[in-house]
């Protein structure tokens, strides 16, 4: 049996009077592809901040590799290896791809900014960084600044990014956010390419990319975890579609 890189046992938040996670438990296992889906204010946001630690819990416990963390700062989680993608746009616009790469890989290996000037003599640097431009296609958008690039190039450093952080558990906010539907099939792609012994949780509104990419789907409703099971059966699960329809029923009223 593997045993899980992630457990998240009886997990509440509540703000003020409001619940907005309850009682949510879940593993990951090495090699998981899952996806968290769920309505427009399910509480998706609210699980992945208490998961990283950006907020602390009302209830629950959070382990990683078996240790308790529910406690721990979100950097001691990036130390242990719980890596969220951050967005590019919070990023150095005029900073190329490389250079980013370059940064996230010493940020790691805990360098000082001020050792910028001397990054490129650090042993294996320049190979790791070709690596994560390959593995993500963007070895011809290498020296391009960031504040250039296209979306989909956006999403796919900014997984790049995360993978130079070494993550055990990686959790993809949106990865193809503003990426056009025609363009998904990229990000899909370099998904493909993630090294295979990794736990990945996805949180994504494209259902068709979620649907190709997960193999376990989690629905959160109204801060609950409503159901779990393959794209086929959250497809084909009747309180799904209710949660959907009812919260778009809601939208338009
Ligand atoms: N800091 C906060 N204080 C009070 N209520 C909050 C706070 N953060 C989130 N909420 C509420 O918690 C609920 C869940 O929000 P959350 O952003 O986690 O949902 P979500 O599933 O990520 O939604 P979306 O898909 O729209 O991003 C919402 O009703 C939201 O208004």
């Amino acid at each position: 049996m593997t045993t899980a890189l992630l457990e998240v046992e009886g997990l509440s938040k509540n703000f003020g009077g409001l619940q907005v996670s309850s009682d949510i438990t879940l593993d990951l296992k090495a090699g998981d592809r899952c996806a968290l889906i769920g309505p427009n204010g399910a509480g998706k946001t609210t699980f992945v901040n208490l998961v990283t630690g950006v907020l602390a819990p009302t209830a629950g416990t959070i382990r990683l590799e078996g240790q308790d963390v529910t406690t721990l700062s979100a950097e001691a989680r990036v130390r242990r290896g719980l890596i969220r993608s951050f967005q590019v746009a919070r990023l150095f616009r005029s900073m190329t791809v490389r250079e980013h790469l370059e940064l996230a890989v010493l940020e790691r290996e805990r360098k000082t900014f001020r050792l910028f000037a001397s990054v490129r003599r650090m042993p294996g640097l320049a190979d790791e960084v070709a690596g994560l431009l390959d593995a993500m296609g963007l070895t011809a958008a290498a020296d391009t600044p960031v504040g250039t690039l296209a979306y989909g190039q956006q999403r796919l450093l900014e997984i790049a990014l995360a993978l130079a952080l070494k993550p055990k558990v990686l959790i993809l906010d949106e990865p193809a956010a503003g990426v056009p539907h025609s363009e998904s099939h990229r990000i899909l792609d370099a998904l493909d390419r993630l090294p295979a012994d990794l736990a990945v949780l996805m949180i994504e509104h494209d259902m068709d990319l979620v649907f190709r990419f997960a193999r376990r789907i989690i629905v959160l409703a109204q801060g609950r975890l409503l159901c779990s099971g393959t794209a086929q059966e959250i497809a084909a699960d009747p309180r799904v579609r209710d949660v959907y329809l009812g919260s778009r029923a809601h939208v338009q009223a």
